[in-house]
Formats: C-alpha cells, sequence, structure tokens
C-alpha cells in the first residue's frame, strides 16, 4: 500500500482556499487542485511549478501488422526522430507551457541510427509480441522494463521535478492498452475498444476480436497485474507503468494523458494500491477505456477538448490549469486581510 499525500496539508490547504478573499467554492475544482497539488508538494501553499518534465515512452507492438491501426509501424520510430527534432504535436505545446520532453526507445523495432544516445540506450526489445497470438514480453523483460521506468522516474525527480508527466508512442497501441484497462476492470473486449487512430467500422469490429483473443488466451493471469503486462502489454507499457508506481512510491504527483497513460496508471494502482492517490488526470480522451479507468481510479479529467492524439498532449495541455491553481492559492490575499477585524460577518 503507497501512502497518500499528507492528509494533514491536505487539511491546512483547504483551510487556507476557505480563508481566501473569494466566496466559498468560487474557484470550483481549481480549488480542489490547488488542495491536492499542496498535498502533493506538502507546502501550504505549494511552489511554483517550474520543473514539470514528460517522458514519452516509444515501442513497437506486434499486433500492428494485423490490422488494429489505421497507420503502419513504420511511424513508431519516425516519430521518435520527430519528438528529437521538437516538431511533434506535444513538441509545440510542451515548448508553449514550459515542459521539459525526454523521449525514450523500450522497444521501437527500429536502431533508430543517429537518434541521441539517451533515447536509444532503454530499449528491452525489438517490438513487442502480437499479443493475440503470443505474450507481448518474457517475464524477464518485464521486470526489466519495470526496473527501467522506475530508474527514469528516480533520474527526472533528482533533477527536481515536482510534477510528471508520462506520454506514449507506439502505432497499434491502444490495443494492448484497452486490453490492460479489460484486465483490471474485468471487462468484455467490446465495451473498452475505440478507434485508436480512427479505424472505421470494419477494423473496429476486428480489433475488438484481437482484444478478445488477447484477453481469452491470457486466461487465469488476468488477475495478475504484473503478468497482464507480460501477456497483454508491451516493454513501452510496461516501463510507463513502472515510472507512474515510482513517482507514487516517492510522493512525486504525476499528471495522466490518454489512454495508454491511465491504462498504465490503473496497472500501477493494481500493482501497489494507493498509488493513483498520487495521479490527477490531465484530460478525457475519446478511447471508452481511459474513461471507464478514470472511473475506476475516482479520477476526473481537467480538460476534455475531445483529443486522442497521446505522446503526453492532453497532459501538458493541462498544466496550465495546474498552475493557475497554485497561482490562486498563493498569490490571493485572505479576506481577513482585507477588512478590519470587527467588520467580519
Ligand atoms: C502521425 C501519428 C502521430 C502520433 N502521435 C501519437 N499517436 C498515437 O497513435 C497511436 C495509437 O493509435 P493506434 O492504436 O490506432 O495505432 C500511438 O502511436 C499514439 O501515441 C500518433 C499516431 C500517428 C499516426
Ligand atoms: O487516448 C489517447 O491518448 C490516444 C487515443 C488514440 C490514439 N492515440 C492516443
Amino acid at each position: 500500500m503507497i501512502a497518500p499525500p499528507s492528509s494533514s496539508v491536505a487539511a491546512a490547504a483547504a483551510e487556507r482556499l476557505a480563508a481566501l478573499a473569494t466566496p466559498p467554492g468560487a474557484l470550483g475544482r481549481l480549488g480542489d487542485l490547488a488542495v491536492w497539488l499542496a498535498a502533493t508538494q506538502g507546502t501550504v501553499p505549494p511552489p511554483a511549478l517550474d520543473n514539470v518534465r514528460l517522458v514519452i515512452f516509444a515501442g513497437d507492438h506486434g499486433v500492428a501488422r494485423h490490422g488494429v491501426s489505421a497507420y503502419p509501424p513504420e511511424i513508431t520510430a519516425a516519430m521518435v526522430r520527430t519528438f528529437v527534432s521538437g516538431r511533434a504535436g506535444v513538441s509545440a505545446l510542451a515548448a508553449a507551457h514550459d515542459v521539459s520532453v525526454r523521449v525514450l526507445d523500450l522497444g521501437v523495432d527500429d536502431d533508430l541510427d543517429g537518434v541521441p544516445d539517451d533515447v536509444r540506450r532503454h530499449k528491452v526489445r525489438r517490438g513487442s509480441g502480437a499479443i493475440h497470438l503470443e505474450d507481448a514480453l518474457t517475464p524477464d523483460e518485464t521486470d526489466r522494463a519495470l526496473a527501467v521506468g522506475a530508474a527514469v522516474a528516480r533520474e527526472e525527480i533528482a533533477g527536481g521535478a515536482q510534477l510528471l508527466l508520462s506520454g506514449d508512442m507506439g502505432i497499434g497501441n491502444t490495443t494492448p492498452a484497452a486490453a490492460l484497462v479489460a484486465a483490471g476492470l474485468g471487462l468484455p473486449a467490446p465495451e473498452v475498444t475505440g478507434r485508436g487512430t480512427g479505424v472505421a467500422d470494419d477494423a473496429l469490429a476486428h480489433k475488438q476480436a484481437v482484444v478478445q483473443r488477447a484477453l481469452d488466451r491470457a486466461g487465469g493471469r488476468l488477475g495478475d497485474p504484473v503478468d497482464c503486462l507480460t501477456a497483454l502489454a508491451s516493454a513501452d507499457l510496461a516501463a510507463s507503468t513502472g515510472y507512474l508506481l515510482e513517482a507514487a512510491r516517492q510522493g512525486v504527483p504525476v499528471l495522466l494523458d490518454g489512454l495508454m497513460a491511465v491504462a498504465c496508471g490503473l496497472t500501477a494502482d493494481r500493482i501497489e494500491p494507493g498509488a493513483a492517490a498520487w495521479f490527477a488526470a490531465g484530460h478525457r480522451s475519446t478511447e471508452p477505456a481511459q474513461s471507464l479507468a478514470l472511473a475506476k481510479l475516482g479520477l476526473e479529467p481537467v480538460l476534455d477538448l475531445g483529443m486522442r492524439l497521446g505522446e503526453g498532449s492532453g497532459a501538458v495541455a493541462a498544466v496550465p490549469v495546474l498552475r493557475s491553481a497554485v497561482a490562486l492559492l498563493r498569490d490571493v490575499a485572505l479576506l481577513s486581510e482585507l477588512l478590519p477585524p470587527d467588520a467580519h460577518a
């Protein structure tokens, strides 16, 4: 069981919120976020969020060669190069909101020649198994990927991260992510499977069948979250899970993104219950499994913009809202400062 953010700091933050020169409740969810951020940072008011870091976990998925995505797997390596050159969707958002971006290859099916060593040196394997036919990983690869993710979280925390974000890149990855959510929630494939990059109706029906075959193949292992990573996930999703788990263990808050981040967050909370108390949800994705998993974790998304990009983009887009919450709890006067002591109602 992972210890939750400090309840005494949360109480002190709620007291300050109630004393601000605003009507009670007038800040809506910004007030709730400010209290949560204060509790996770351990101080009232919380510090300005100057050090926000995104790590993108990249990898290929054997299932992507089986008609589950609207795009070919070669896009994965091409997008890793695009993150490195700072020209992806999430790069634009991160630059606009002063969020650092680090991309790591856990399982891209390409050598990524010429890409910086920090990106390449975390590779666990080239491509993960096609989950409807075989396990994604060996148990040893799962353990290694979890350990890589945890080590990366510790590195980012040692670098001063006040808030961590995780992003994903891997054509086909909405299929294993949906399977992880189905396993965690005990739901059948049709309820969790979405269109990902935008597959048409016939491909969606096929994708549902693929997810169901993967769940049936995993069988008795669905109750064990680490076994689920081995059977149903991938090196990149296992590493992302290890990263989220370690952030929670270290008491550093995480802003989750879309389906992949939330599927990994759900898996992290299954591995060590209580992890989700350190997570907030950046946005609501169009993928049904993401909303189902958020509901299970008790997380209400900050934004609901119809986004379905991944890469960490929905989390980065929500960072200014979290900074707004902090600014209010830090910088607004107290009602008691406005009025002489005997003028209170
Ligand atoms: C150009 C491009 C950039 C992306 N950036 C993130 N994704 C997103 O789409 C993929 C998941 O959807 P599916 O399971 O349908 O393949 C992942 O790579 C995810 O990060 C992208 C997809 C494409 C095509
Ligand atoms: O939920 C997401 O983040 C998502 C959805 C579709 C495709 N890529 C990512």
